[in-house]
């Protein structure tokens, strides 16, 4: 069983509208998704594309539905553009999400990324050079310092057709980024596509973890995604990913790593599919059920 007063509960709206493929659920509105969410019994929230940018707004909006938000993604270019560049946006969204009481921002460094491209998943990814791993690791560094006198803590999303996928490039980031400036933000869904075990990575960092993404796998679909050649995008939208439980990922070992370690933070699911095939209430209240019924959350 999970501690209330330590692990909350949120979900991402990724599942009503999909901001990397707008067009997946351009017909759902910013309300009917915060409704939603709160229909189903989440209380939390990360920021999508669709949400307020004022505060105010967006804090009203979600204050009517008990919600509050916990993350926002955030893309670096640290390796590919000037770092001022990077950290001029990252200074403007801490600031917003500090404002609406948020304690954690998730970047992700998206030079050369091929997750929003129409390129075979599985292929032919961008390896840094040691000049680049210098680059993102000084960058995150001086990031995760800005984020630390302002309250806040700068987590690190691994993803899949990114400069940090495989295990070998999360161990690699987790021995040179600086331990208490850049923290990890776990993904079950990403460790699983990449081929990792979830169980292996998450009991490794989770003393170094501070946000975690519980998505769950659909192997059948990944295994057409590798035999087709799809990319992230077409994998999405045939349904690589589903809610937890719902999919492959055993999660009993991933809560029980979470309550061993007295983890305090975010669990968000964070489930994009097509919302045209997996209506995002209906999916929104078999995570809710499925978590309530592992974890006591
Ligand atoms: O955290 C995430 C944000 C999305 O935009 C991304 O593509 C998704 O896969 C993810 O894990
Ligand atoms: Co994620």
């Amino acid at each position: 069983m999970l501690d209330k007063k330590k692990v909350k509960l949120g979900i991402a709206p990724i599942g009503w509208t999909n901001d990397d493929m707008p067009d997946l659920g351009k017909e759902n509105t910013f309300e009917q998704c915060v409704s939603e969410m709160a229909l189903a019994g989440f209380t939390g929230s990360e920021v999508g594309g669709k949400y307020p940018k004022n505060v105010t707004k967006l804090k009203k909006a979600l204050d009517l539905r008990g919600i509050e938000i916990c993350n926002c993604w955030f893309s670096s270019f640290l390796i590919s553009k000037p770092y001022e560049e990077t950290e001029k946006e990252f200074i403007e969204q801490t600031d917003f999400l500090k404002a609406m009481g948020a304690k954690v921002i998730g970047v992700s460094e998206q030079s050369y990324s091929i997750q929003g491209k129409d390129h075979p998943i599985f292929e032919g990814k961008y390896v840094m050079n040691d000049e680049e791993w210098k680059l993102l690791v000084q960058g995150l560094n001086k990031l995760g310092k800005i984020a630390k006198e302002k309250g806040m803590i700068l987590t690190y999303h691994h993803h899949m057709g990114t400069v940090v996928q495989t295990e070998e490039e999360i161990d690699r980031f987790m021995a040179e980024v600086d331990p208490e400036l850049v923290y990890l933000l776990f993904d079950s869904g990403h460790c699983s596509f990449a081929g990792m075990d979830p169980v292996k990575v998450l009991e490794k960092y989770i003393d170094r973890t501070r946000h975690i993404h519980l998505k769950d796998l659909r192997s059948d679909v990944v295994a057409q995604s590798k035999k087709e050649s799809w990319s992230f995008l077409k994998g999405v939208r045939k349904g690589t990913f589903t809610v937890p439980g719902d999919g492959d990922v055993d999660f009993t070992p991933i809560f029980d790593i979470i309550e061993k370690s007295g983890y305090e933070g975010y669990v968000v699911v964070e489930a994009e599919q097509d919302p045209a095939v997996a209506n995002p209430l209906e999916y929104a209240v078999k995570a809710r059920k499925y978590i309530a019924q592992k974890t006591g959350l």
